[in-house]
């Protein structure tokens, strides 16, 4: 018998479930808000689509960013984060909603009085559908060899009703009246004036009101591909999943009577945590340009971010066209301009976000960058031109200007391979296997005691102390008869202390100037068959040796703990060893 849809829809019978409980939640409160902004699906042939190109950017930072910050930014503030912008590449800037404040109004006479615009910039202000709002608006650039000047109202119905309390056919002619006022100062502003038209709410309007506003507006300004229309499609509060934006947005792209005279634009919020997946989609779907902001600030849980779309980018193999080199640099300046921290985890930027704590990410992590570093030398090229492929890390941190150093950092979570690792970048210490797994050890009893990250200093610190402490011993090159092995010497030392020793491992190489020796040697010692290491850190390779060696004796207690010197070491002579 076919199973009725409620049997379907139950969750599977497994003894292992316990069966959750109703929440007591007041769920009858939601789910039917904006459910006049669905639209059926299309063919959904978007779903497939790769990413071909980077979109246009539009940066949004000093407008909806700045609308939405406690303390909005001053003509200081605002010309730092709009340099930066420049700076990235931006071509097409939202400067402000000039007729909101003096402030606001000053920035852009500032920008456009002084010459502060590039002449490949484009420099865009904001207006709501008021008359006086507007011709403050045109006010603002007047001057300017170009500008686009941005007429934004809501169109979805509890806007309608609440907010405007005006009908549908009142909203239509509130888009008419304001572009005809447009389209009349434009024409005797003189400089080159472009428009941009946002349906606010478009996300939750009835899709066939929204598509009949937004040719009334293309056909008032005369939308062509020479004088193309901005028309920019906002979840202005993001209420669906990503794929039902781009059902929407491809239900215009598909429907709007001068399409090749508008450059379809997006402006996705992030109120579901899906913003960056919308504009994606929505790209896929036939948008051409993105407004957003770096890191995503903006109203409520913010706009979308474009250094992670960008970046998205990037690590697919596509050029983003925006210069995200040096993403720490631009990190500070958007957290001074903005007042606010980017968070820990926020893609790209974060500060633990290229961070492994974990052992098997360390250990993955780890032996990536070393496969890298064979492939380079191998081909006598820099790691940096060679494709990137380490595990756990989506892109190469440095060309985002971020360093190798807070790659893997070290707690109770971390293994040996993380620890290693630590050693070898910092110190380019290359620990044999077996003696990796025992400092592992080490360093988890200290974790297991503070229940802290063990800083890269701490280990360095607890590794030469559990392996290169000769104890009270000193060591001293003698003049002798040539021929004479020191390690001989104290093998003969441990023998005279009633302790059978052979050494049965010894490799050695030349250490960085970071660990203040010139030659590394790691000694295995089977001290009564047991293996114990020792590592010796010296200024020449002879030295090393001798000094691992009555390390691992030391730690094996083959010698008297905490006196002596090794006596008749023969050699040339190399001052303390
Ligand atoms: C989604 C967005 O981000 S839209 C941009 C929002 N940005 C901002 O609001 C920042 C700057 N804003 C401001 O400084 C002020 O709101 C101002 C100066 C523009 C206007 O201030 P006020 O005249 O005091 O109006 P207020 O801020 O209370 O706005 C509410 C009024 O605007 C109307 N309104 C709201 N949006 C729009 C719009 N896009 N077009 C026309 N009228 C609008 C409302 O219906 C309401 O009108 P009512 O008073 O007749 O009921
Ligand atoms: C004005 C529009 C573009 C906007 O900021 C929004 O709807 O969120």
């Amino acid at each position: 018998m076919k199973a009725s849809s409620s049997e379907n829809d139950r969750p599977p019978k497994n003894p292992w479930w316990n069966p959750q409980q109703p929440s007591g939640m007041p769920v009858h409160r939601y789910g039917g808000a904006g459910a006049r902004g669905l639209v059926e699906p299309g063919t959904r042939a978007w779903l497939d689509r790769p990413p071909g190109r980077a979109p246009l950017w539009s940066s949004v930072d000093l407008r909806d960013g700045n609308q939405a910050l406690a303390n909005p930014m001053d003509l200081r503030r605002k010309r730092e984060m709009f340099d930066l912008l420049v700076r990235l590449g931006f071509k097409d800037i939202e400067v402000g909603y000039p007729s909101a404040s003096e402030a606001e109004f000053a920035f852009v006479r500032h920008l456009v009085t002084g010459g502060h615009i590039p002449d490949d910039v484009t420099i865009t202000v904001f207006t709501s559908a008021r008359q006086e709002l507007i011709d403050r608006t045109f006010e603002a650039v007047r001057g300017a060899d170009r500008a686009m000047v941005h007429l934004c109202h809501a169109t979805a119905c509890l806007w309608r009703e609440v907010v405007f309390r005006m009908t549908p056919s009142e909203v239509m002619a509130l888009a008419r009246q304001s572009a005809q006022h447009m389209v009349r100062l434009a024409d005797r502003a003189g400089g080159d004036i472009r428009f941009e038209y946002s349906p606010e709410t478009f996300n939750v309007t009835e899709p066939e009101f929204a598509l009949e506003i937004a040719n009334t507006v293309a056909e008032i300004v005369e939308a062509s591909p020479e004088r193309p229309l901005t028309l920019n499609l906002p979840s202005t509060v993001e209420m669906h999943a990503p794929h039902v934006f781009a059902d929407q947005v491809e239900r215009m792209h598909r429907n709007l009577e001068r399409r090749d005279g508008i450059i379809l634009s997006v402006h996705p919020h992030n109120d579901r945590g899906t913003a960056v997946a919308a504009a994606e989609y929505a790209l896929a779907a036939g948008a051409d340009r993105v407004e957003g902001t770096l890191f995503g600030n903006g109203e409520r849980t913010g706009n979308v971010c474009l250094v992670t779309l960008a970046l998205n980018l990037l690590s697919r193999g596509i050029d983003p066209q925006l210069d995200l080199s040096d993403i720490p640099a631009i990190r500070r300046t958007v957290e001074e301009c903005n007042e606010m921290p980017v968070p820990d985890r926020h893609p790209y930027a974060g500060d633990l976000v290229f961070t492994a704590f974990s052992g098997t990410h360390q250990d993955a992590i780890a032996k990536g960058l070393r496969h890298l570093e064979d492939r380079a030398a191998a081909a006598g090229v820099p790691a940096a031109q060679l494709p990137w492929d380490v595990p756990y890390l989506p892109i190469d941190p440095r060309d985002i200007g971020r360093s190798y150093e807070a790659i893997i950092r070290v707690n109770s979570q971390s293994g040996k391979g993380g620890i290693a690792h630590v050693l070898r970048s910092r110190w380019g210490l290359d620990l044999p296997q077996e003696l990796r797994v025992e400092l592992a050890g080490v360093i988890q009893r200290l974790t297991d005691v503070t229940a802290a990250e063990v800083e890269p200093g701490l280990i360095w610190d607890t590794f030469r102390a559990e392996y290169c402490d000769m104890g009270g011993w000193a060591c001293f090159a003698q003049p002798g008869p040539d021929g004479d092995d020191p390690v001989d010497a104290l093998l003969t030392l441990a023998r005279e202390h009633g302790v059978h020793a052979e050494v049965d491992h010894l490799t050695g190489a030349a250490a960085e100037p970071a660990t203040g020796a010139a030659h590394a040697c790691y000694a295995r010692v089977l001290v009564d068959h047991q293996p114990v290491w020792g590592v010796g850190l010296a200024p020449t390779p002879r030295a090393a040796t001798v000094r691992a060696v009555l390390s691992a004796l030391r730690r094996g207690g083959a010698v008297p703990a905490d006196s002596g010197c090794v006596p008749h070491l023969a050699g040339p002579r190399e001052g303390a060893l």
